[in-house]
């Protein structure tokens, strides 16, 4: 029996990279691969050229080869007859030049007088249109140091050069090896409490693209002689094992136990989250590398520990993210003494980077998936305010972000399906959402923080939507607010409607427990309205203080409570087999920048929202309708 560890240190992480790398003793093999299969190989050794290229004197143009020295005479004034065979032969492209003849002449710049002889006004100079023998390579020269990285000119390179085949470094084994009781295989059933085992994939196919074969292992039990016999074997095959998962303090989590008793142990936790309880050390001269079990833990323990060891052993430098500066749209708070890896959405708004940070649950695959970049924040930083700018380390491409539509306020489900309109007319488009509600969307707006927010704000007082909150908080900002859909607000209600609910009276006459929507929510204010309305106190309303914080959420718990009731939209209450019954329309804006409404991207995004595709399939989702025909308010202009 293994005794629970319950510490873990806080090793700074490049202490504990570096004593890794140096523990990682290689000794690269080298192999001998087909060319034509050598793209992103590492040349094992500097590759020189057997021959020249060309190999001959070719001609470089369609035309005529002559001998330079015949032609010096020729002028516009005193043209030169030139007989075929003699004075000179056809050439075309590539041929080569045959003895005497050294230069050529461009077949437009002769005059054909028969079927033998031509006529030039211009004298041919040496070797002019001509590659000479070793233009491109010559013999002997270095084509390639060792330690090249090959791309697809270099194997034509290579191949013209007549090497077939190439020296390789072969590529690092990589044993990865999934531990946990709770995991399955791919494709298997998954009762409750059982997990699809995916880390191993996604493990397999980084070590891929840097470089290594990954050897992807069956799923291993929390047991500690089945983890031996699989750590054991992996290091009589693999250049260096990683274990995933048990790496933490949990009752099965023995690896650290297993390779201290196997081995060393170099590290167990790292001054970095996610990722911390990650375990270095070595069995039987093979490096292991534990890593956490949450996904995205798991992922950055892997790059910046593998990843080192797979660049050492290939002879490569590690390829460094691009980095770009941006101003935070979001306070950012980070533990002192540990460095923090914050996911992060990016877009690019009036002419700057704005970034605002994804989840940090470890658990949650889609931050990473989502994330635009990494905001690393050193041990010493206690975090970023609102505003501040911070270097933010690229997951994709720049123009990729640059491209973005940054979306915030609300959401809704159409933006959804205008986000996937818009990458089907422009590839390069996309729109990014973060959903902050309505009134934090026009904040965002107003602190040029994002292009457009979606927005649905009724004023009790002027039973108006939005317009009198944009004007408040917008005061004097150019900015223009644009009709964009109708959505229908009801009662959402256990299917069949047992307490036949038609108002709000009803849900006190006969007993419904009503189950509401936070304080500021659009949902709320209507609820609140429709109580006023009927001279109705919230204190009479049974559950209104219960407060969900999404429609699918209401329609829930409607859903668990055959007396429940709720107010919200449409789809939510038929995404749940709920009866709905319509109380209001309520209306669904976009506010924006007037620099954003005039840019092309949004001419672009309107197009698409009034055409007839999109309205189709918007009003399929039941309960909505695309605003037609209705002005955009310029709200600057109507202040001046
Ligand atoms: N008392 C403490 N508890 C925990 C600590 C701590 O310091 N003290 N650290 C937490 C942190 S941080 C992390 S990260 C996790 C790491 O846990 P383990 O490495 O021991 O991993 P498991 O508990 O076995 O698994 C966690 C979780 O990960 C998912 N998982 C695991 N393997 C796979 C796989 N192959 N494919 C997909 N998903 C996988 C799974 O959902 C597990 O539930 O510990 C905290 N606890
Ligand atoms: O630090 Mo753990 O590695 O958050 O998920």
């Amino acid at each position: 029996m293994y005794k629970r560890k319950i510490y873990l240190e806080d090793k700074p992480r490049f202490e504990a990279r570096d004593e890794i790398l140096a523990a990682f003793e290689v000794t690269p093999e080298k192999e001998l691969i087909p060319t034509v299969d050598a793209l992103g190989r590492v040349t094992a050794e500097p590759i020189f050229a057997p021959f020249s290229t060309p190999h001959y004197h070719a001609s470089a143009m369609d035309g005529v080869a002559v001998v330079a020295e015949s032609t010096y005479t020729a002028h516009e004034q005193n043209p030169l007859h030139l007989k075929l065979g003699v004075q000179f032969v056809h050439v075309d492209t590539g041929n080569a030049i045959p003895s005497p003849f050294n230069a050529v002449i461009m077949i437009e710049h002769v005059q054909v007088l028969d079927d033998d002889t031509i006529e030039i006004i211009e004298p041919a100079t040496p070797w002019q249109h001509i590659r000479p023998i070793g233009e491109d390579i010559v013999q002997e020269e270095m084509l390639f140091p060792q330690g090249h990285v090959l791309r697809p000119a270099d194997l034509g390179v290579l191949i013209a050069s007549g090497l077939l085949s190439v020296a390789v470094v072969k590529k690092p084994v990589v044993a990865v090896i999934p531990t946990g009781n709770e995991l399955v295989e791919p494709g298997q059933e998954m009762a409750p409490g059982k997990i699809v085992e995916f880390n191993g994939t996604v493990f397999a196919n980084f070590i891929k693209e840097w470089g290594g074969e990954p050897r992807l292992h069956r799923i291993v039990k929390d047991e500690p002689e089945k983890i031996k016999e699989a750590l054991l074997e992996a290091s009589e095959t693999s250049d260096f094992i990683v274990i995933n998962a048990g790496s933490s303090a949990g009752r099965k989590d023995y690896t650290v136990h297993i390779i201290q008793e196997l081995g060393t142990v170099y590290t167990h936790g790292v001054a970095a989250r996610p990722g911390k309880p990650v375990i270095l050390g070595k069995i039987n001269g093979t490096v292991v590398i534990g890593v956490p079990g949450y996904p995205v833990s798991a992922y950055l323990a892997l790059e910046w520990f593998a990843r080192p060891l797979v660049c050492k052993y290939l002879g490569v430098p590690e390829p460094e993210r691009q980095k770009v500066t941006v101003k935070l749209g979001r306070r950012i708070v980070s533990s002192m003494g540990a460095e923090d890896f914050v996911r992060m959405n990016i877009g690019f708004v009036n002419g700057q980077f704005v970034a605002n940070p994804l989840t940090r649950a470890a658990g949650v695959t889609m931050s990473y998936v989502r994330a635009d970049g990494l905001l690393v924040v050193p041990p010493d930083v206690i975090g970023y305010e609102q505003g501040e700018l911070a270097e933010v380390e690229l997951l994709r491409p720049l123009e990729e972000i640059r491209n973005a539509i940054m979306f915030t306020g609300s959401h809704d489900l159409t933006i959804d399906l205008l986000s996937s309109a818009l990458k089907q007319v422009r590839t390069e488009m996309k729109i990014v959402s973060s959903h902050v509600g309505s009134m934090a969307g026009i904040m965002a707006i107003r602190k040029g923080e994002a292009h457009v927010a979606g927005i649905h704000l009724l004023d009790p007082e002027t039973k108006q939507y939005n317009i009198s909150y944009v004007r408040r908080l917008l005061a004097g900002q150019e900015v223009v607010l644009y009709p964009f859909l109708k959505r229908k607000q009801g009662w959402i209600l256990p299917a069949g409607n047992p307490l036949e609910i038609r108002d709000v009276r009803d849900l006190v006459e006969k007993g419904a427990n009503f189950v509401n929507r936070q304080k500021g929510a659009g949902t709320r204010i209507l609820f609140d309205m429709l109580l006023e309305e009927a001279g109705l106190e919230p204190e009479g309303i049974a559950g209104y203080d219960r407060e969900m914080f999404s429609h699918l959420a209401v329609a829930a718990e409607v859903k668990s409570d055959a007396c429940g009731a709720g107010l919200g939209i449409y789809p939510a209450a038929k995404a749940m087999g709920l009866e709905f019954v319509p109380v209001s329309d309520e209306e669904y804006d976009l506010v924006m920048t007037r620099s954003f409404y005039e840019s092309e991207q949004f001419k672009l995004l309107a197009e698409i929202i009034h055409s007839p595709a999109f309205k189709a399939q918007v009003e399929k989702i039941g309960g909505y309708q695309v605003v037609e025909n209705a002005e955009p308010k310029r709200l600057a202009e109507e202040v001046k």
